[in-house]
């Protein structure tokens, strides 16, 4: 386990998760760190969504306890727990936008469940959140299935950002997208990122993104967190998994 962080934005302790007999997390521990890019890997099936799930609620655990901005999430009350779901945004896997509704109803959805403010307002928000991750104003009255896959990774994040969060999850944000595609995305979470002030936990596959936009590294495996720190950290590491994914064939491509 690596070194605790004082006043993380998240603390998981101890979690464990099971489905069935099936135990995918074990005891798991892990700190994102205010103002990060934690980049989230592990072998394919070891548990990252799952994680990602269970500290936004999505997921029951058995064991352990999460708190987000410092508070409990277990122990807080409906309305403590809505303050902290306001200020963190959420990009699933797939983009998974709503495929009945438009772009700008996409974007508004967080916005009708938490603020309490016009139609107007709701209109000018989506268009600074439309611009503020590269996409034209017309794109609004648009439906997801008129769109690119980078176009619904790019609606998926306005739509995380619509409340003006904190703290955003990202779950594998650059799967589907062509490297040019990946490596635009990785540069706009970096960019929103120092601008905006966020936290971004990010679970990803792409070794790209881990050595443009991530700060720091966990590795997920056999429940536990492995590993955690630098890239530098990762590629001395001489556990087996990390050996293969920091200096294998793919890795040697990434780091020419
Ligand atoms: N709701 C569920 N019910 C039963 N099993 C589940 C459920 N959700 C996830 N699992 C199982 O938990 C394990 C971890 O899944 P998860 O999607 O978190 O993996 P992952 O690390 O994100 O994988 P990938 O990198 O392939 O996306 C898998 O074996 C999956 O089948």
């Amino acid at each position: 386990m690596a070194p605790e962080i004082p006043n993380p934005i998240i603390r998981v302790r101890d979690i464990t998760v099971q489905f069935g007999s099936t135990r995918v997390l074990d005891g798991l521990n892990l700190d994102v760190k205010r103002g990060e890019i934690l980049g989230f890997v592990g072998p394919s099936g070891a548990g990252k969504s799952v994680l990602t799930r269970t500290i936004i609620g999505l997921v029951p655990k058995l064991a352990g306890s999460i708190e987000v901005f410092g508070v409990d999430l277990d122990s807080s009350n409906t309305s403590q727990r809505r303050n902290v779901e306001r200020r963190w945004g959420v990009l699933f896997q797939q983009g998974a936008l709503f495929s009945s509704l438009t772009v700008r109803q996409n974007i508004q959805f967080p916005m009708r469940e938490y603020l309490r403010v016009s139609q107007r307002l709701m209109d000018e928000i989506t268009m600074a959140k439309l611009a503020m991750v590269g996409l034209k104003p017309e794109v609004a009255e648009r439906f997801p299935s008129e769109l690119s896959g980078g176009m619904i990774k790019r609606v998926a994040l306005a739509r995380a950002l619509s409340l003006d969060p904190d703290l955003v999850f990202l779950d594998e944000p650059t799967s589907g997208l062509d490297p040019i595609g990946a490596g635009d995305f990785d540069e706009l979470v970096r960019t929103l990122q120092r601008t905006l002030g966020l936290t971004v936990f990010m679970v990803t596959h792409d070794l790209d993104s881990l050595y443009t936009a991530c700060d720091r590294i966990a590795v997920l495996g056999n429940g536990k967190i492995i590993a955690a720190g630098s890239i530098a950290d990762m590629q001395a590491s001489q556990h087996p998994w990390l050996r293969q994914y920091f200096h294998g064939k793919r890795a040697r491509a990434v780091m020419g």
